[in-house]
C-alpha cells in the first residue's frame, strides 16, 4: 500500500496481514503513517497502490461504504459526536437506515446494546455530560452498531486516564471473545504488551517488521525497533524505565531547586467558584520555585484542571492571591500573565492549543500577538524563519510553515504548540499531558525540555495521569484530591503512598 497527500508519501509499499478474532497493535513514532494506515482499511483514503482484502474480499480502496459492508469501523483519533445529541441520537446517526423516531423510541432502541456492550450510561444522558470514558465507550458501541468485523480503534488511550485505559482494555478483550478482530493504534509500550496479541511498527511510512507476536517481545526491543537502535541508546535508564514500564520508577537522582530564590508561582488560599471543567479549587497554597518541577498526580477530574485554569486567569476565584514572581496576578487577565513569563501547555490540544485551519507560522505567531502591545511592528518574514528554526528544532514532520495545523499528525501538531510554549522567555510552564499522544521519541525529548528549562531557572507544573513519567522528572509531586492539594511528597516516591493519597485514604 503507497498513499500520497501531494508532495508528502505517508505509507510507503507497507504490506501486512492480520489474523482474525485477534489483537492487533499498530506502532510508530508521530507522522510514521498509522493514522493514514488505518484511514486507507477504512475507506477513507485511497492508495495511490496497493491492494487490500478484508475477510478473503478484495476492495478497490478509497470507498467508506464499501470498507462498512466489508465489516470494518474506524474510532477516529478525536471523537466526533456532536455534544448536544443524546447518546441515543447519536447512536441512531451511526446506523444504517435512517426513519423518524421519537425520542422515546430511540432510547428503547439504544439502551439494550449499550448495556450489552457494558456502557454504563442512559441513552437519553446528553454527549457533553459524559465523562471521556463514556463518551468513548458510545463511540465503540455505535461503531459496533453494524455488526463490525474488524473495529479500529485511533489512540484510543491518548485521551484516557490510566483507570479508563484499563476499562477499554477489557471492552477490547470481550469483543475479541465474541470474535471481532481489533486493530489498535497505540503510543505506550506497556499498553502495547498489556493487551495485544501482535505488534506491527511502522517508521516514516515503511513498515519495520510485523505483525510479530507480543509473547515473544520484549519492551526493550519494542522500543528499538520504534525509535530505532540510536535513540534507543540514547536514553538514560529511568526514563527508560518510564517509557516501557519495565521497572518502577521512583526517581533516584534527587534534584534540589536554589534555596531562597522568591517563587515564580505563589498562590495562597485560592479558592475559585465551580468551574465547568472540575470542582472547585478549595484553599489552595502551592510554591514554584525557579528551577523547579512540581509534578500533580491525581485521579483526572479532582480539580487539575481547574487550578491550571486559575493560574491562567481563566477560573472566577472567590478568595486568594496568585502571584508570578514579583508581581501580583491576581486580577491580571492572561496577556499580562503571559508577559511575566506564563506559559501554557493546555489539556485539549485541538481546542485551546491551535487553530487548526490557520497555518503553522500563524499558530506559532500567536504567542507574540498574546504578549506584545498590538501596534508593535510585527514582520512576517521573520516570524515564518523563526518559526521554521523553532519547528525543525522539534523535528515538526511538515511540508512549510504556511500549511494549515489542521494537516499535521497529531503528535506534530502537539509539537507545534510545545515548541511555541516552551521558549526561552518562558518562567513559569503550565504543562497539562504535555506527552499524551507523543511517541517514546519525542515524550524523551519533551522530558529533557524540561529539564533544560529548568536549569535556565524556570518552573515548572506538570500534569500527568502518568505515574511513571511524574516521578521520573519531577522534584516534588503534589496529589490533588476534589479540589484540594491534599499531598505532598519529595523523592524517592513511594507508590503506594502516592497512590493511597490520590484515592483518598489516610495513612
Ligand atoms: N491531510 C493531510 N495532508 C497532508 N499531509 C498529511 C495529511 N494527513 C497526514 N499527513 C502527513 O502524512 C504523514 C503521516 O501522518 P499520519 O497522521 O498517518 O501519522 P501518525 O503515525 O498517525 O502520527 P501521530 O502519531 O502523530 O498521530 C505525516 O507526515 C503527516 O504530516
Amino acid at each position: 500500500m503507497t498513499v500520497r497527500y501531494g508532495p508528502v508519501v505517508a505509507l510507503c509499499g507497507v504490506g501486512a496481514v492480520f489474523e482474525r478474532g485477534m489483537i492487533h497493535a499498530v506502532v510508530g513514532q508521530n507522522g510514521a503513517g498509522k493514522t493514514t494506515f488505518a484511514r486507507v482499511l477504512a475507506g477513507l483514503v485511497r492508495p495511490a497502490s496497493g491492494e487490500l482484502a478484508i475477510d478473503g474480499r478484495s476492495l478497490p480502496g478509497g470507498n467508506v461504504n464499501d470498507a462498512r459492508m466489508a465489516g470494518v469501523e474506524l474510532v477516529h483519533q478525536s471523537f466526533a459526536l456532536p455534544p448536544s445529541f443524546t447518546v441515543a441520537e447519536a447512536m441512531q446517526f451511526g446506523a444504517a437506515g435512517g426513519g423518524m423516531f421519537s425520542r422515546s423510541r430511540l432510547e428503547k432502541r439504544w439502551q439494550p446494546h449499550l448495556d450489552a456492550l457494558d456502557v454504563k450510561v442512559q441513552a437519553r444522558q446528553r454527549i457533553r455530560d459524559l465523562p471521556v470514558e463514556t463518551q468513548q465507550g458510545v463511540e465503540i458501541a455505535r461503531a459496533l452498531v453494524s455488526d463490525a468485523k474488524l473495529l479500529i480503534l485511533d489512540e484510543p488511550t491518548a485521551v484516557l486516564s490510566p483507570e479508563g485505559a484499563e476499562k477499554l482494555f477489557e471492552r477490547v478483550r470481550r469483543l475479541k471473545e465474541r470474535g471481532v478482530t481489533v486493530i489498535l493504534i497505540l503510543h505506550k509500550i506497556r499498553e502495547v504488551l498489556a493487551i495485544a496479541d501482535t505488534v506491527t511498527v511502522l517508521r516514516g511510512g515503511r513498515l519495520v517488521d510485523g505483525p510479530l507476536a507480543c509473547a515473544g517481545i520484549d519492551a526493550d526491543r519494542l522500543a528499538e525497533l520504534i525509535i530505532g537502535p540510536a535513540g534507543a541508546r540514547a536514553l538514560n535508564s529511568e526514563d527508560k524505565a518510564a517509557l516501557t514500564g519495565a521497572a518502577a520508577v521512583t526517581h533516584a537522582g534527587q534534584h534540589d531547586a536554589p534555596a531562597g530564590a522568591t517563587p515564580i508561582l505563589r498562590m495562597r488560599a485560592v479558592s475559585t467558584r465551580p468551574d465547568p471543567e472540575g470542582p472547585a479549587l478549595e484553599k489552595v497554597d502551592l510554591d514554584i520555585r525557579p528551577g523547579e518541577i512540581i509534578g500533580v498526580a491525581g485521579v483526572e477530574g479532582n480539580g487539575q484542571r481547574t487550578l491550571v485554569r486559575a493560574i491562567s486567569a481563566l477560573a472566577d476565584l472567590v478568595e486568594g492571591e496568585i502571584a508570578i514572581g514579583d508581581s501580583d496576578v491576581t486580577r491580571a487577565p492572561l496577556a499580562a500573565r503571559r508577559a511575566a513569563g506564563l506559559r501554557v501547555i493546555p489539556f485539549e490540544r485541538n481546542v485551546e492549543g491551535l487553530s487548526l485551519t490557520s497555518s503553522l507560522w500563524e499558530n506559532w505567531s500567536a504567542r507574540s500577538l498574546l504578549q506584545m502591545p498590538l501596534l508593535s511592528a510585527i514582520s512576517p518574514v521573520a516570524i515564518r524563519r523563526e518559526c521554521d528554526t523553532a519547528l525543525k528544532q522539534w523535528d515538526v514532520r511538515y511540508s512549510e510553515v504556511g500549511q494549515r495545523a489542521g494537516s499535521l499528525s497529531g503528535g506534530n501538531a502537539q509539537k507545534v504548540i510545545l515548541s511555541r510554549e516552551m521558549d526561552e522567555s518562558a518562567r513559569l510552564i503550565l504543562a497539562a499531558q504535555p506527552t499524551r499522544g507523543l511517541d517514546i521519541g519525542a515524550t524523551s525529548f519533551v522530558w529533557e525540555s524540561m529539564r533544560s528549562a529548568r536549569s535556565r531557572g524556570c518552573g515548572l507544573l506538570f500534569i500527568s495521569s502518568d505515574l511513571d513519567e511524574i516521578f521520573d522528572i519531577s522534584d516534588r509531586v503534589i496529589v490533588m484530591l476534589s479540589g484540594r492539594i491534599v499531598a505532598q511528597f519529595r523523592p524517592p516516591y513511594d507508590i503506594t503512598a502516592v497512590g493511597a493519597a490520590m484515592t483518598g485514604v489516610l495513612r
